[in-house]
Order: structure tokens, then sequence, then C-alpha cells
């Protein structure tokens, strides 16, 4: 009875693939379009003129839906096993997945989607249905894109002359250096050169540039990694130190004034290079956020301005 049953199962199965691969017209379109039948049963033959030789799987001694993911690449071969297992285990009948697949000698990126379209007695994969397509070269265009996107990404939020975060940084980041529960410290710091239209003017605009650019790396000396220093625009650039203590905040402002008047100008006049810094530094709570403390911090610069430059002027919350 059993074997009867069987029987017509696989009478069934076998009009499907005449239908579908048999006739040259029919055939022909599927094959435009990469659609191929995995005959599970008895013996895991793969029929189409798709892609994949029927050849590669003809000649597999017994019957073993798993026996395929061998040609899956290695690094995909896991993630696509539980993907396929959950078919052959009856939990799903549509397949879908991106992997590479060994095709002739070389891996290729395939895109697989397909459904279980007839199941043996015991509900194991008798014919599946699909449509594979070798997405190689769309991968790797995708991939282009995608580093080109991030270029630009990065292109828009950071100063290409510097090489750090700019002001647009500044007004989509800040938010998550802040915040707002009135625990968390946090020191916001504006700082301006000194006399840098009097030093352009000594320099050249060239050796201008020469010293904001040495300007700012010596900033960088002073600082963690995880404080930010963005040019805000022209000579003018912003510091957030999150979770600072208000004694670190001040003894890195202190260092930066320092390690900025150390800067050794070209020898074209006798002139020194300096900072003013104005500090804020407090425990954020609702209502606040950066920019009232960058509008505190820029007042306070002016002030460091008035008081003679090369200082810092702060203001401690907590
Ligand atoms: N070389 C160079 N100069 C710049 C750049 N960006 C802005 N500047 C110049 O920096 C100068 C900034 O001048 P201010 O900050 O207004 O004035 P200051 O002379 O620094 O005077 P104080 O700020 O009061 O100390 C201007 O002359 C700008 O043209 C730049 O990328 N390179």
């Amino acid at each position: 009875m059993k074997n009867s049953i069987k029987a017509v199962d696989v009478d069934r199965k076998q009009r499907t693939i005449e239908v579908l691969f048999n006739d040259p017209m029919v055939s022909a379109a599927l094959a435009r379009v990469n659609v191929f039948a995995i005959d599970h049963y008895p013996n895991g033959r793969r029929v189409s003129t798709s892609l994949i030789s029927a050849e590669d799987f003809a000649a597999q001694p017994s019957y073993d839906p798993l026996m395929w993911l061998n040609y899956v690449h290695p690094e995909d071969r896991e993630r696509v096993r539980s993907a396929w297992e959950t078919i052959v285990h009856g939990e799903k009948d549509v397949f879908e997945a991106e992997y590479r697949f060994l095709v002739g000698e070389e891996y290729r990126w395939i895109a697989n989607k397909g459904t279980i379209v007839y199941r043996t007695e015991s509900g194991q994969p008798e014919l599946y249905l699909g449509a594979d397509r070798d997405i190689t070269e769309e991968r790797r265009l995708r991939q282009l894109l995608e580093e080109e996107r991030e270029h630009l990404a990065q292109l828009v939020i950071s100063d290409d002359f510097l090489s750090i975060p700019n002001r647009r940084y500044l007004e989509t980041k800040q938010a998550q250096f802040f915040c707002t529960n009135g625990r968390t410290p946090v020191a916001v710091l504006v700082l301006d050169i000194d006399n840098f239209k009097q030093l352009n003017t000594h320099l050249t605009h060239h050796g201008g540039d020469a010293a904001l650019q040495s300007v700012v790396r010596k900033i960088q000396t002073c600082l963690r990694d995880t404080d930010i220093l963005a040019r805000y625009g022209g000579d003018e650039f912003v510091l957030i130190f999150p979770q600072a203590t208000a004694e670190y905040a001040q003894v890195t402002a202190q260092g930066i004034l320092d390690a900025v008047q150390g800067i050794d100008l070209p020898k074209v006049s006798d002139m020194s290079i300096s900072v003013s810094i104005g500090l804020v530094h407090g425990c954020p709570t609702e209502g606040q956020d950066f920019w009232s403390y960058f509008e505190d911090a820029d007042s306070l610069l002016l002030q460091a301005k008035k008081f003679g430059k090369a200082q810092v002027q702060s203001k401690v919350f907590c």
C-alpha cells in the first residue's frame, strides 16, 4: 500500500518535471529566468538548464537534502544550513537566501528563492522549485555604492582640511554626548586662536594654514580618545569632554593653553601663538541641552578675550 502511494507521488512529481522542463519552449523560457527544480527524491538531481550545471548534482549516490550545502562557501554554510533545515524539517516551505556557491572552480554569489512543491510521505523535501540568480557583480556594485555613501557621509561631517569633525557634525551628533539625567558630567569648551588675523598677515595665508594645523595637532595630544574636537568655523573650535570631572576639564584646558603656546612658529616674526578658551562643566538636567552649554562657553570665551587672551574662563556647576 505504502509503495503504491509513493509510486503515485513519484508519478505526479515526474509529470510536473516533464511539464516544466521537457517542452523546449517552456524550458527555454524558464531557463531565461533561472528557474530550476531539485528532484530531491531519490537522488537529489537538479533539473534545469540554469546557472548551475545538473552534473554537479546528478551523481549523488543517495537521497540527501542537505548535500548541496557542501557547495556553499564555508563562511556562509552554517547560516544557509539553518535556513534550509527549517525547510527540510517541514517548519517552512519557502526558502530564500544569498550565499557564495561553488560554480565550476570559483565561488559566485547566488540569490536563491523557491518553495517545496512536494514532500515525501515522511515529510522530507521531494521536489523543490526555485529561481537563482548570480548576484556577484550586483553585490560588488552594492558594496562600492555603500563605501561611496559612507565616504560622502563622512565628508559631510568632517573638515577635510584639518581632518576633524566640523560644525555639521556638532549639529547632528551633539545630543549623543549630552545626557540630561542630572548625574552625568560633561564639559563644553569653545576655543579661538588669538590674533589669528595678524598671524595670517605675518605668515601669509599659507603659513596661517600651517599654524592652524599645528594648533589642532597639539590640542589632539592633550585629549582622551573619547573627547571631541570639532572645527566650528574659521579659527574657532568646540570641544566636548563626555563624562569628565571638573578637574579633568580644567587641567586639560590649561594643558591645551600651554601646549599651543609651545608651538614653534616660522622665524619670520617674533610672534607667538595662543588660544583663549571658554569652559562650562556641569551635570545637565531636563531642559538643558548642548546649545545652552555652548552659549555659556561662548560668552566665557568673549570674557577671556576681553581680559587679555591666552587664558581659560570657566563656570563649573557640578
Ligand atoms: N589661514 C587661514 N586663515 C583663516 C582660516 N579660516 C579663517 N581664517 C582667518 O582667521 C581670522 C580670524 O579672525 P578673528 O577670529 O575674527 O580675529 P582674531 O584676529 O583671531 O582676533 P581675536 O579672535 O580677537 O583674537 C580671519 O582673518 C580669517 O580670515 C583658514 O582656514 N586658514
